[in-house]
C-alpha cells in the first residue's frame, strides 16, 4: 500500500482520515470487483466488506489477478480478501459468499455501509442493490464493462440518477459450463460450444494451460479439461491431412458423446443425445471439393447432410490457412463463420435441438462479447477516484464516466455531470418510509394493514384501501389472500431491517423498511411510521398514451425479456450505436448519453473457455 503521506499528498490529510474509517461494501469479487478491492486496499480503505455468491472457475483466471490456479471452486469474496489482505495485513476486511438479494442482507445491514459499489454483472443483482441504496440513502458507485466499452457512475438517492432512472436493455442469458460442453438444450448452447470451445481450440491460439494444471481439490474436473485439450492437440497434428476432417468429426461427434452416454446418471432426466456416423453421412453427401456453400439457404435451417458437408468443406479451408497463423473468430470471416454454423447443426442434430440458419448462427455467434482486463482496471480505478469524491462530500464534482474505443471520439475517457433524479423514474418516485415497531411477537400483519390503512387516510399515500404487500418475491397479504392476518411478523418471519413493499390496484408501490423501535417511551403506539421527509417532491405522472410502452410504473411489472440474440442483424448495429450516442433525456430535452455498455449482459459468461 502507498503509505499515509503519499495518499495524504495525492487526497489531502483530511480525506485520506476518512478513507480510512469508510465502511464499504463491494458487491462482486468478479473481473470489475478484484481490480476493485485492490484498489480500494491500496488507497487506504480500511473497512472493506466483499460479497460474492460464486466460486473461482479455470476461466477467471485470466482476468481475476487475485486468483491463482488453486483457488478455483473457492468463494471468490474469501479469496480476494484474503489476497487484499495480505497486500495490507492492516485492512479489517470481510468476505460473505452469498446472494446480495437474500434477505438477510437487510436495509439495516446495507445501512451500516458508508458507500457501497457495484461490481455486478446483471441487471436483477443492481436494481436490487439501487433500491436498497435508496431506501437507505447510502450512495452507490455503479459500474459495468463489456468488452472494451465502459462505464461509471454515481448515484446519491434523492440528489442524482438512479440505476432505474432510464430503461436498461433486456437482460441476456448466463450459460453455465457444463450446459456448453456436457448438456445443451437450445441453439445457443451449441453456438458457444461451437466457437468457443471447438474452433478455439482446433484453429486459435494453442492452448498451453491444460498442460500446467496441477491435481488440487478438483482433480477430476481439472483431469477432464486436461484429457480434452490433449485429445484435440492431437488432432490438430493431423491438419492439412485427408484425415483431420474424419477425425475432428469422430471426437467431436461420436467420441465424446459416448462418454457422455455413459454418464447413466446425466441423463436419467434428460433426452440423451445419439452419437453421429461420419461413414453414413460421407456416403449421403458431396464430397468436399465438389461442395459449393453458396448454394446454401442463408435463412433456413440446414439438412444434416447440407451440415456435414459444409464441416467437411470449412474444416479443409480452415486448416489451409491455420498452418500459416493463428485464427480468431469473426463473424465476418466465412470459413470461420460457417465451421460454427455446420459444428452447431450437427451438435444440434446429435442433441435433438431445433436448428438454426447460418443467419441466426451469425447473430448469436457475433454478440459474444470477451471480458477485457484493461477495461475492468480503468472502471475499478476510475470507482474509486469517484468514492473519493463522495467521501470528501463533492458529489456535485463526481461525474459519469465512459471508456469507449475505436469510435469517432478523440478521447478514450469521457465524462458528464449527474443528473438529478428522472421525475419519470419509478424507483426515484418511491416513497420510501421506514416503519418502526415495538414488538415483532406482538404485532399482527392485520395490525400493519390497518395501520396503513389509517396512515392512507392521514398522509394520502396514494395506495387506496385495496392494499397488498409483499416482501421480495413472497406475497404476504393481498386482498384474495389473507391467511397470514392474524399471524404475528415474527411468525412470518420478518425481522428489523427487512423491506416490506406495500402496492396498491394501480401499482402505486410504497417500499417500507422495518425497524424495530424498542418499548416506546409513552407505551402508547405499538407502530409509527417515519421518512417522510425525504420523499421526492415531484410532479404527478403524465397521463400514460398507448405509446408510452417504455415507461413502467412498478418494477413487479417489469418483465427480464431473456432471449436469444435478435436474427436482424442490421437492428442490432442500430442498437449498438444507439447505447454509444448522444441521445435526448425526454424529461429536460437535453442531449444526454444513455450507457456505454449493456448493464445487464452477461455474455462474458459464455467466453467460458477463454
Ligand atoms: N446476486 C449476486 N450476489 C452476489 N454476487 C453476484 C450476484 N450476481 C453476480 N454476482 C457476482 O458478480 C461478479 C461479476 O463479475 P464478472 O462480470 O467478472 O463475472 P465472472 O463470473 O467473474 O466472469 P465471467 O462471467 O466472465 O466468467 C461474479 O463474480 C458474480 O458471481
Ligand atoms: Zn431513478
Amino acid at each position: 500500500m502507498r503509505n499515509t503521506s503519499q495518499l495524504a499528498r495525492l487526497f489531502g490529510a483530511n480525506t485520506v482520515e476518512k478513507i480510512s474509517h469508510a465502511r464499504v461494501l463491494v458487491v462482486g469479487a468478479g473481473g470489475i470487483g478484484c481490480e476493485l478491492l485492490k484498489d480500494l486496499s491500496m488507497s487506504g480503505y480500511r473497512h472493506i466488506h466483499a460479497i460474492d455468491l460464486d466460486t473461482i472457475d479455470l476461466s477467471n483466471l485470466n482476468r481475476q489477478f487475485l486468483f491463482q490456479r488453486k483457488h478455483i471452486k473457492k468463494p471468490k469474496a474469501l479469496v480476494a480478501i484474503s489476497a487484499i489482505t495480505q497486500f495490507n495485513p492492516q485492512i479489517n476486511a470481510q468476505a460473505t459468499q452469498a446472494n446480495i438479494k437474500d434477505p438477510q442482507f437487510t436495509a439495516d445491514w446495507f445501512g451500516h455501509f458508508d458507500m457501497v459499489f457495484n461490481a455486478l454483472d446483471n441487471l436483477e443483482a443492481r436494481r436490487h442493490v439501487n433500491a436498497m441504496c435508496l431506501a437507505t440513502g447510502v450512495p452507490l458507485i455503479e459500474s459495468g464493462t463489456a468488452g472494451y466499452l465502459g462505464q461509471v457512475t454515481v448515484i446519491c438517492g434523492g440528489r442524482t440518477e438512479c440505476f432505474d432512472c432510464h430503461p436498461k436493455p433486456a437482460e441476456k442469458k448466463t450459460y453455465p459450463v457444463c450446459t456448453i460442453r456436457s448438456t445443451p438444450t437450445a441453439p445457443i448452447h451449441c453456438v458457444v460450444w461451437a466457437k468457443n470451445y471447438l474452433f478455439a481450440q482446433l484453429f486459435g491460439q494453442a492452448e498451453a494451460e491444460a498442460d500446467e494444471i496441477n491435481d488440487g481439490d478438483d482433480a477430476e474436473e481439472l483431469k477432464v479439461l486436461r484429457e480434452e485439450a490433449q485429445a484435440l492437440a492431437r488432432l490438430t497434428e493431423a491438419m492439412g491431412t485427408d484425415d483431420f476432417a474424419r477425425l475432428v468429426f469422430e471426437k467431436a461427434f461420436c467420441t465424446d458423446i459416448e462418454r457422455l452416454l455413459s454418464m447413466k446418471d446425466m441423463w436419467a432426466q434428460r433426452r440423451p443425445p445419439k452419437p453421429l456416423d461420419f461413414s453414413e453421412l460421407e456416403l449421403k453427401s458431396p464430397c468436399a471439393d465438389k461442395f459449393d456453400p453458396t448454394s446454401l439457404p442463408d435463412y433456413e435451417p440446414l439438412t444434416i447432410e447440407q451440415a456435414f458437408s459444409l464441416f467437411a468443406y470449412s474444416c479443409q479451408q480452415l486448416a489451409s490457412r491455420r498452418a500459416g497463423e493463428v485464427l480468431h473468430f469473426d463473424k465476418d470471416d466465412i470459413d470461420a463463420l460457417y465451421f460454427v454454423a455446420a459444428t452447431a447443426s450437427l451438435r444440434s442434430f446429435a442433441f435433438g435441438i431445433d436448428q438454426r440458419s447460418i443467419f441466426a448462427v451469425k447473430a448469436m455467434a457475433g454478440n459474444i462479447i470477451p471480458a477485457i482486463a484493461t477495461t475492468n482496471a480503468m472502471i475499478a480505478g476510475m470507482m474509486v477516484l469517484q468514492s473519493i469524491l463522495v467521501l470528501s462530500n463533492r458529489i456535485s464534482e463526481c461525474r459519469t464516466a465512459y471508456l469507449t474505443y475505436g469510435s469517432k471520439r478523440t478521447r478514450t475517457i469521457t465524462k458528464e455531470t449527474l443528473k438529478p433524479p428522472s421525475p419519470l423514474c419509478p424507483v426515484c418516485r418511491r416513497r420510501y418510509l421506514t416503519m418502526r415497531i415495538a414488538d415483532f411477537g406482538k404485532t399482527t400483519l392485520g395490525d400493519v394493514i390497518e395501520f396503513v390503512q389509517l396512515l392512507e387516510g392521514q398522509r394520502d399515500l396514494k395506495l387506496g384501501r385495496e392494499i397488498s404487500i409483499v416482501e421480495g418475491s413472497r406475497i404476504l397479504y393481498d386482498p384474495d389472500y389473507d391467511d397470514n392476518l392474524t399471524r404475528t411478523l415474527e411468525s412470518l418471519g420478518l425481522v428489523s431491517g427487512r423491506m416490506l413493499t406495500l402496492a396498491s390496484e394501480d401499482d402505486v408501490v410504497v417500499p417500507v423498511v422495518l425497524s424495530i423501535c424498542g418499548s416506546r417511551e409513552d407505551g402508547t403506539e405499538s407502530i409509527v411510521i417515519e421518512g417522510f421527509e425525504r420523499i421526492p417532491e415531484f410532479a404527478p405522472l403524465p397521463e400514460k398514451t398507448p405509446s408510452d410502452g417504455n415507461n413502467e410504473t412498478d418494477d413487479q411489472a417489469v418483465i427480464v425479456v431473456v432471449d436469444e440474440p435478435s436474427i436482424d442483424l442490421a437492428s442490432r448495429e442500430q442498437d449498438k450505436r444507439k447505447l454509444n450516442t448522444q441521445d435526448v433525456d425526454p424529461t429536460t430535452g437535453e442531449s444526454r448519453k444513455r450507457c456505454a455498455v449493456d448493464w445487464g449482459s452477461s455474455d462474458k459468461d459464455i467466453t467460458i473457455l477463454d
